[in-house]
């Protein structure tokens, strides 16, 4: 069957694959809304469905090679392009030939060999982490792990980009101070800052043409899309206020091994030639994928945990053989190849990505684009969400169960299968270039926690609730915790 953009399917009012009343409720940017869910739920009855006036959203996991992977023509345009005039960064840049050269400029700053220059700073939150959650076991007073688990992956990715320590799980507060352009002393919560600009630019960003219109629109009518357009100028403000301060350390000499580096010069000491908007752009970049990501996995796997609590005690076993007292933090060389650790984690990835939307490709130019089987035409949106590719039950048996043994099964070819549709990540050449670093978050973080404590849900049965713009955040994760007798 071939398909012309806008044919077949049913048509949506833009990504957002809004119901009527919904238009009118979200543009307060107020509702908490599951919109890959809903449409989810949609692509049961139909395999592609039409999300905006030229963007095709597919249903079968077999799209998701076809689209993102390594032989796809496909390219980042639209939002990206958009994105891109407030500042170009390895997510946003559309243009191949830049990509590929910006992704050169930084990769080896990325890459594995690095884990023992980042594993310090990420151990040191875990202990800061640690002594918050050791305060709440007196009482078993009960907490908020989404507070405690973004605070502390936003801490350790500044940490690891910048050579920052903002002491955020110390204070309790992701408060960012520091002295603005005009001399005012300031104080910005960060996360609150990305999060609130992402509830703004996700509604309207997809109308790319009539962007400036919408901004100006909303921002006259809605105190609350005020707010969170002025969001954008906090967060941006703040973190330019970081680099001007990392780029002084780097003026006055300090060899700095971190993310930023690359993006000032080489090792021969040649200029990298990235503006500082750009530079502050990569910084943005970084730090809300680094935050959103681990935090929304580390959550994810310890509520899945907690509610399926027979993988949590399989787990422990695996910790307890792996660690031992000494262990205050779980070192990443025991930690690194144990198998169900990395598959509790992976499970939670593919039931609750954090990226769960669809990531908008374009189909190339001047000739037609096979996807799942369909003929496409040329620079037509196509996108599978990882939510609905992680859920193709021809795929994954009985997918919304929460089984870890899933990923045990080596070199079998329904792992393989599962592997080559598994998207968290995004694929290809634009997939994300901060797996390593999320591995290695997400794994000392989640092994030190379950082998130094017991924790149980505030409420048995309690369900996770998410809120959804650009990213997928859960929204709390109300817990108690308790020391263990470890020997
Ligand atoms: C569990 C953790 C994480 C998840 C699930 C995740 C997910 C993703 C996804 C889905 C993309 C593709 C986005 C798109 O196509 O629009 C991406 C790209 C990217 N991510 Fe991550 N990410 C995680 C952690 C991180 C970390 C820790 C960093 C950096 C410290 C990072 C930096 C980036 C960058 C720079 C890109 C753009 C890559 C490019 O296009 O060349 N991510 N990530």
């Amino acid at each position: 069957m071939s398909l012309r953009a806008g044919e077949n399917a049913i048509a949506g009012s833009g990504e957002m694959f809004l119901e009527k009343d919904e238009v009118f409720a979200r543009a307060d940017c107020n509702v908490y809304d599951f919109h890959t869910k809903r449409l989810h739920n949609a692509l049961q009855a139909y395999p592609i469905i039409r999300i905006g006036p030229n963007w095709l959203s597919f249903g079968r996991s077999q799209a998701a090679k076809d689209i993102y992977g390594y032989t796809s023509k496909n390219v980042k345009a639209g939002p990206y392009d958009v994105m891109s005039e407030g500042g170009a960064n390895l997510n946003n840049i559309s243009e191949k030939s830049i990509h590929s050269a910006r992704r050169r400029t930084v990769a080896s700053s990325y890459a594995p060999k690095n884990i023992e220059v980042w594993e310090p700073k990420v151990a040191a939150s875990i202990l800061d982490l640690k002594a918050q959650v050791d305060r709440r076991c007196v009482n078993k007073t009960v907490f908020d792990g989404v507070h405690w688990f973004f605070l502390f992956s936003v801490e350790a990715v500044i940490k690891i980009m910048l050579s920052k320590d903002m002491y955020f799980l110390r204070n309790g507060t992701d408060h960012i101070y520091f002295t603005d352009e005009t001399g005012k002393e300031r104080a910005v919560r960060s996360i609150d800052r990305f999060h609130a600009v992402q509830r703004a630019a996700s509604t309207v960003i997809w109308d790319t043409e009539h962007l400036a219109y919408w901004q100006k629109l909303t921002n006259t009518f809605s105190t609350k899309y005020a707010d969170n357009w002025q969001a954008g100028k906090d967060a941006n403000a703040a973190l330019g206020s970081l680099v001007k301060e990392r780029l002084q350390r780097h003026e006055n000499g300090e060899e700095l091994n971190d993310l930023f580096q690359p993006l000032v010069g080489n090792i021969k000491g040649e200029d990298a030639g990235v503006s500082f908007k750009d530079q502050v752009a990569e910084v943005e970049q970084a730090v809300g994928a680094g935050t959103d990501g681990p935090a929304g996995s580390i959550t994810m796997t310890m509520y899945y945990l907690l509610r399926n609590r027979h993988t949590l005690v399989k787990l422990r076993e695996e910790l307890d053989a792996a660690l031992i007292t000494e262990d205050t933090v779980a070192p990443w060389e025991k930690v690194k190849s144990l198998p169900y650790l990395r598959a509790c984690i992976d499970e939670a990835l593919r039931l609750s990505p954090p990226v769960a939307a669809n990531l908008i490709r374009r189909t190339p130019p001047g000739t037609s684009t096979v996807i799942d089987g369909e003929v496409i035409p040329p620079n037509t949106n196509v996108s599978i969400s990882a939510y609905t590719a992680h859920r193709d039950p021809t795929v994954f048996e009985e997918p919304e169960r929460y089984e870890p043994e899933r990923w045990l099964a080596k070199g079998s070819d329904r792992l393989k299968e599962m592997l080559a549709v598994f998207i968290p990540f995004s694929a290809g050449t634009r997939g994300c270039i901060g797996r390593n670093i999320s591995a290695l978050m997400q794994m000392t973080c989640v092994a030190t926690l379950v082998f130094w404590y017991e924790f149980e849900l505030e409420e048995e049965g309690w369900e996770m609730e998410f809120e959804e713009w650009f990213n997928l955040w859960p929204l709390r994760l109300p817990m108690r915790a308790r020391r263990r007798e470890v020997v």
